[in-house]
């Protein structure tokens, strides 16, 4: 098999986003340590505008710019979050993803510089987020605390708690362990206090369509389980064709002998409505998986709370 030179490897800026491409450069350098790669940053619309999402792009705020350098051929290889790689509409043609790198942890975090729980925090902390997912559950389990709008990368973030500007934060675990900031974390909430988003953890490898000396090469960093966990989540919110504003969350896990599942939830933005469903594939891939737990909470409503909150 013959492998390429020279791999040029985009991806977004941040420093979370510059370790996950510093992780692919290394699983590479095991697999075909001949490749030479380089690194394209680019800023995002996602990184550049800290106000609501819903007023620029909405979804494709984090991968508009990192698509189009690959489209041009600046690059050959995009590293995504598969988290904010939207699932409602096809991936931009002529790309498709490589492979999905084993997933990381799916749980979002506590960050409380006093070392605080959840349940400790007293009413009327601040938290700083901005994400539907995390507002809705918060407003249904903790509806003493408040959420304040926080947006910019985690590093970002990390320096507006320490200056003031809220009294904690919510964010992914990953996401921390990837800048090494996984020593300000007061504690990690199970998926059952806090569902995490689709995609959750996972990295995508996303290239050109026709390049298949380079599909071939990268492939071998995809993991089998991750794939399909992948593949029915996505599915999930392509079925649902939810909006950046509406609180979606679910995962998929492959569990020791095998078998997939894909639980899911969609809530009112105040908490208050959660619509719930959990189910095996059995003898269905993933895919059909994720559509079928879709239907489900479509049948429970989920389009009428999906099409009730403005965006
Ligand atoms: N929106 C930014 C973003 N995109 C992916 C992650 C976390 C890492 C991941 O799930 O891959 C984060 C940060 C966060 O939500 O705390």
């Amino acid at each position: 098999m013959s492998v390429p030179e020279l791999i040029r490897i985009v991806s977004r800026d941040s420093p979370m986003a510059l370790a996950q491409v510093e992780r692919v450069r290394a699983e590479l350098a095991v697999l075909h340590p001949e490749v030479r790669t380089e690194v394209v940053p680019v800023k995002t619309t996602g990184d550049k505008w800290l106000g609501d999402l819903a007023a620029v792009e909405g979804k494709g705020a984090f991968t508009k710019e990192v698509d189009a350098a690959l489209l041009a051929g600046e690059a050959d290889l995009a590293v995504h979050c598969v988290k904010d790689v939207p699932a409602d509409r096809p991936l931009p043609a002529g790309t498709v993803f490589a492979a999905f790198l084993e997933r990381d942890d799916i749980r979002d975090a506590l960050v409380h510089p006093d070392g605080l729980t959840l349940d400790e925090l007293p009413a009327g902390t601040r938290i700083g987020t901005s994400a539907v997912r995390r507002i809705a559950q918060l407003a249904a389990t903790h509806p003493h605390l408040e959420c304040v709008p926080f947006r910019g990368n985690a590093n970002r973030r990390l320096a507006k708690l320490a200056a003031g500007e809220a009294d904690a934060l919510l964010l992914a675990v990953s996401g921390l362990e990837r800048i090494g900031r996984r020593d300000v974390i007061s504690e990690v909430l199970s998926p059952e206090t806090m569902m995490p988003p689709i995609g959750a953890g996972i990295l995508a490898l996303q290239c050109r369509e026709g390049d298949s000396e380079l599909i071939d090469a990268v492939s071998g960093l995809g993991h089998p389980a991750t794939h399909r966990e992948a593949t029915a989540e996505r599915m999930f919110l392509h079925v649902l064709q939810g909006h950046c504003n509406s609180p979606i969350a679910g995962y998929a896990r492959v569990d020791r002998s095998g078998e997939l599942s894909l639980r899911a939830c969609v809530f009112t933005p105040d908490g208050k409505t959660r619509l719930n469903a959990h189910e095996w594939a059995g003898r269905l891939d993933a895919a059909t998986l994720g559509t079928s737990v879709a239907v489900s909470l479509l049948r429970q409503g989920a389009r009428e709370i999906i099409d009730g909150i403005p965006h």
